[in-house]
C-alpha cells in the first residue's frame, strides 16, 4: 500500500497517544468504526509499540502507522512492531538513509520551502506540514502551492475539527492530522461510542 492511498483513505489521520494498553484495541476499533483508517500512533509511551502490534492484529483491514519517527531507533521499533507506515514531525539524514532502504511507507515531515524542496528531491510527493498552525497554516500552503505544486501534504499541528475544511479545500491537502477526536475524558472514562462519534464527524468532512 502507497503512502498516497493510505493518506487518501480518510480525511483526516487521529494522531493517538496510547498511554494505558488497555485502551488501544477499543480506541482503534472507535476510530476505525467512525470510518477513519489510517491511524497514526506516536512512538512517545512505553506502550506505543505493544499498542500497534494490538491493533494491527484486531484491526487488520486498518492501516496502523507510527508517529514520532525521528531517529534509527524509533523506526526500527516501527519495523519490529509491522506499522503500516511512518510518520516524522520533520527529517535528517539517518531517516533518509533509513528510508531509502526500506518499503515501509514513510511520510516524513516539512514546514519550509527548502524543507518542501528538499524531501521532493529524494523524491518524496507526500509530506506531513508540520506543525501546522505554528508554521503558518493555510496561508503557507497556498504560498508553497504556487512553486511546488507537485508536493501534496498532511499538515498536522493545532487543527480541529472547525478548521480542517480550509485546509481540504486547498489543492494540495489530501488529508490532516488531529487529535480532537481523542478526547482525554472520554478515553479516561472509556466512553468509546463517543469516541467513534467524534471520528465519525471527523470522516464526515468534506475534501
Ligand atoms: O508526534 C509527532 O510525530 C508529531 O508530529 C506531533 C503530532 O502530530 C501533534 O502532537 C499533533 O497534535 P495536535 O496539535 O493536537 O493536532
Amino acid at each position: 500500500m502507497s503512502i498516497e492511498n493510505i493518506l487518501r483513505s480518510a480525511p483526516v489521520v487521529p494522531v493517538v497517544v496510547i498511554d494505558n494498553l488497555d485502551d488501544a484495541v477499543p480506541l482503534a476499533q472507535a476510530l476505525y468504526n467512525g470510518g477513519l483508517r489510517a491511524l497514526e500512533i506516536t512512538l512517545r509511551t512505553p506502550v506505543a509499540a505493544q499498542a500497534v502490534k494490538l491493533m494491527k492484529q484486531a484491526l487488520p483491514d486498518a492501516y496502523v502507522g507510527t508517529g514520532t519517527v525521528i531517529n534509527r531507533e524509533t523506526f526500527e521499533a516501527s519495523i519490529e512492531a509491522g506499522a503500516d507506515f511512518m510518520v516524522s514531525p520533520g527529517v535528517n539524514d539517518e531517516l533518509l538513509a533509513l528510508a531509502a532502504n526500506c518499503d515501509t511507507p514513510f511520510l516524513p515531515g516539512a514546514a519550509t520551502p527548502s524543507e518542501v524542496m528538499k524531501l521532493a528531491a529524494h523524491g518524496f510527493k507526500f509530506l506531513k506540514f508540520f506543525p501546522a498552525e505554528a508554521a503558518g497554516g493555510t496561508a503557507m500552503l497556498k504560498s508553497i502551492h504556487g512553486p511546488l505544486p507537485q508536493v501534496k501534504f498532511c499538515p498536522t499541528g493545532g487543527i480541529s475539527l472547525a478548521t480542517a475544511p480550509n485546509y481540504l479545500a486547498l489543492p494540495n491537502v489530501v488529508c490532516v492530522g488531529g487529535t480532537w477526536m481523542l478526547d482525554k475524558t472520554l478515553i479516561a472514562n472509556k466512553d468509546w461510542s463517543a469516541i467513534e462519534t467524534l471520528a465519525r464527524q471527523a470522516y464526515e468532512l468534506n475534501r
